[in-house]
């Protein structure tokens, strides 16, 4: 059995434990409308039950002499406003159940995707399936409740109807319970078909979203248009569509097949009752009033079986869908961490003692055995190639993965005895994939230091020195102008005030204004933060850069190497290693790897013709 496999399959165990979590979290979260739910049910029971044996009794009373009917029917006129209202009622109850279990459930899903250390989580499709469902699994936390009261409504209304059946003939009270046992044992298997369905489909989903979404994605739009590829790319996710549409095709034919044969034997179970009860009223045995008692009550177990059946199908699929919420909130984090404890201010500083690191089993490494330093207040430049493993150090360095083997010391205390909050709290960084938030000006440089989302000082200080706060004093509403165009309504869409999009070089400027407002930290990690710059903003942005880092802990990568060679070390990358070391100056002497790059660099710059 594959690891996928393993995965879609839940057993009784898995089951039993989402329900138990489903329960309580609906419990927690609204206590009041689910013994409301409960009362409804019992009520709702109740009441079909009562008007059947009120109608029998108004009925053979007026076959009577001195039948007196008045109490019976204000008792069938008060059973009839139950029957009309509970309904009603209990869709209410339901609802709100729903909405609050829901946000409560899909608050803790997040919050426990969120405990998850390190990226390789975010990196394992199956993983990210199980998101998918376990959020739709959340969504739906309160309806296991509604399904339970649905499920106990079905029994009580069973035990009234197949009590009062029973009376009038036992053998036909098994024959119609009998017929019900197909119909459970088919729905069951529906329900696990239909989950394992929407387990196996998530990945056609998966891609058909993707190519959607890129084909909606303003970025995409431009290349979309110049290569031509919107049709190709449509016909990608047309393909996608039409796969998971047959395999629901054949999930729909299934269910109407098995359906279509057990509404045949439910409809034959009836008749034969009817035809009994006729032949035994022909013959005398049966009162008018016991001939409609027992149509009432062939339709009313047939009726509460199928609400039995049928919500005993649905909280299955909902387990089995809820299971994967289970998982997610139950998964092991992708590395440990210690969880308490702090990382004291750096004073010695970084070491990266013989580091190797693969991404996973199958892939080839990307460090081979790297010895670094980064002192303390000095500031250390790494240079190589494309794909040579500069972003994976940095990765490395702030924890998002631990080394296949080797360690890296905070003064001579392994990452991994830090609490990664407390490291990365030591950390400040623009990186080389940063984020742009679709949130105001003043909330996307704040971020880098949630105390100061809201310090006006702070954030223009950082945008000042990222060299972009004249960039953001001119926008419609300063530093409140929403930087996006997605937020906004149809009324206001006409508006530039409520959004406004950045070019790309000023997105990266607000990344390292996000970087600087977390200023104090010891570490400042800065992964190209320059690429996107024009070359006179490139060039006062590495002086700025340079004067902050003067005296501090800093790692910088740049391709430019006009803008590393003041660094105090510079390491260069290669093949995984670190091939050479040292000053500027020192590694221009050695003619290696560095001096030829630098000198290519340069002739480039230098020619004019
Ligand atoms: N998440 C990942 N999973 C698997 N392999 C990865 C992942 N991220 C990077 N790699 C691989 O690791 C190698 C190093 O990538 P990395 O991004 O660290 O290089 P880099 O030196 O920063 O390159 P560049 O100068 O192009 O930014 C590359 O071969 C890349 O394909």
């Amino acid at each position: 059995m594959s690891a996928h496999e393993g995965l879609r399959r839940a057993g009784a165990h898995e089951l039993a434990s989402a329900a138990g979590a489903a329960l309580s979290v609906t419990w927690r979260s609204a206590p009041g409308e689910v013994i409301g739910q409960v009362a409804m049910a019992v009520a709702e029971a109740a009441a079909p039950v009562a008007t059947a044996w009120l109608t029998k009794s108004v009925l053979d009373r007026l076959t009577s002499p001195d039948g007196a009917v008045a109490g019976l029917a204000l008792g069938l006129a008060a059973a009839g406003l139950a029957v009309a209202a509970l309904p009603g009622i209990g869709r209410y109850l339901r609802a709100r159940t729903s909405r609050r279990a829901g946000a409560e459930a899909i608050d803790k899903l997040f919050a426990e995707v969120e405990r998850q250390v390190g990226l390789r989580r975010f990196e394992d499709p199956v993983f990210l399936d199980r998101i998918r469902l376990a959020q739709q699994g959340a969504g739906t936390t309160g309806d296991l409740v509604s399904n339970i009261c649905a499920g106990m409504h079905g029994v009580l209304s069973l035990a009234g109807f197949v009590g009062s059946l029973l009376v009038l003939s036992p053998a036909m009270t098994a024959l119609v319970v009998l017929a019900a046992v197909p119909v459970l044992v088919a729905e069951l298997l529906l329900s696990r078909g239909r989950a394992t369905l929407q387990f196996d489909t998530e990945p056609i989903h998966r891609r058909e979203f993707f190519y959607g979404r890129l084909l909606t994605d303003v970025q995409a739009a431009t290349e979309i248009r110049l290569f031509g590829i919107g049709a190709f790319l449509r016909a990608r996710m047309m393909a996608e569509r039409r796969e998971a549409n047959a395999a629901e095709s054949r999930m729909d034919r299934h269910e109407l097949a098995a359906q279509g044969g057990l509404s045949v034997l439910s409809a034959v179970v009836a008749g034969a009752g009817l035809w009994w009860a006729i032949t035994a009223a022909r013959r005398g045995a049966l009162g008018v009033g016991d001939v409609a008692m027992f149509i009432a009550a062939v339709g009313g177990v047939q009726a509460a079986l199928n609400t039995l059946i049928s919500s005993a199908a649905s909280a299955h699929q909902r387990l089995l869908i809820f299971s994967h919420y289970v998982a997610v909130t139950r998964a092991e984090p992708d590395m440990p961490s210690v969880a308490t404890g702090t990382a004291h201010a750096l004073r010695q500083g970084i070491e990266l003692q013989d580091v190797w690191f693969r991404y996973s089993d199958d892939h080839p490494w990307v460090l081979r055995g790297i010895d670094l330093s980064i002192p303390c207040g000095r500031s250390v430049a790494l240079v190589g190639l494309n794909g040579a493993g500069k972003s994976t150090l940095i990765r490395l360095l702030c924890r998002m993965y631990d080394p296949t083997r080797g360690r890296i010391l905070w003064d001579g205390v392994d990452l991994r005895d830090l609490p990664p909050a407390a490291l990365r709290d030591r950390i400040s960084a623009v990186f080389q994939d940063h984020m742009n938030y679709d949130m105001t000006a003043a909330e996307n440089i704040g971020l880098g230091d949630l105390p100061a989302l809201d310090d006006v000082v702070r954030i223009r200080e950082a945008a000042l020195r990222a060299g972009v706060h004249e960039t953001l004093s001119e926008l419609p509403r300063g530093y409140d102008t929403l930087l996006t165009r997605i937020f906004f309504s149809e009324a206001d869409k006409g508006d530039a005030e409520t959004g406004v999009v950045l070019s790309g070089g000023q997105w990266q400027r607000l990344a390292l204004a996000r970087a600087l407002v977390r200023d104090g930290r010891d570490l400042m990690i800065l992964d190209e933060p320059s690429s996107g710059l024009d070359p006179e903003a490139e060039h006062e942005v590495h002086a700025r850069i340079r004067e902050r880092r003067a005296g501090r802990t800093s790692l910088l990568i740049s391709h430019r190497l006009s803008a590393v060679r003041d660094a105090d070390h510079i390491a260069v990358l290669h093949d995984g290693r670190i091939a050479e070391q040292g000053s500027h100056e020192a590694l221009i002497e050695a003619d290696g790897h560095y001096a030829r790059l630098f000198r290519r660099q340069a002739a480039g710059y230098q020619e004019t013709r």
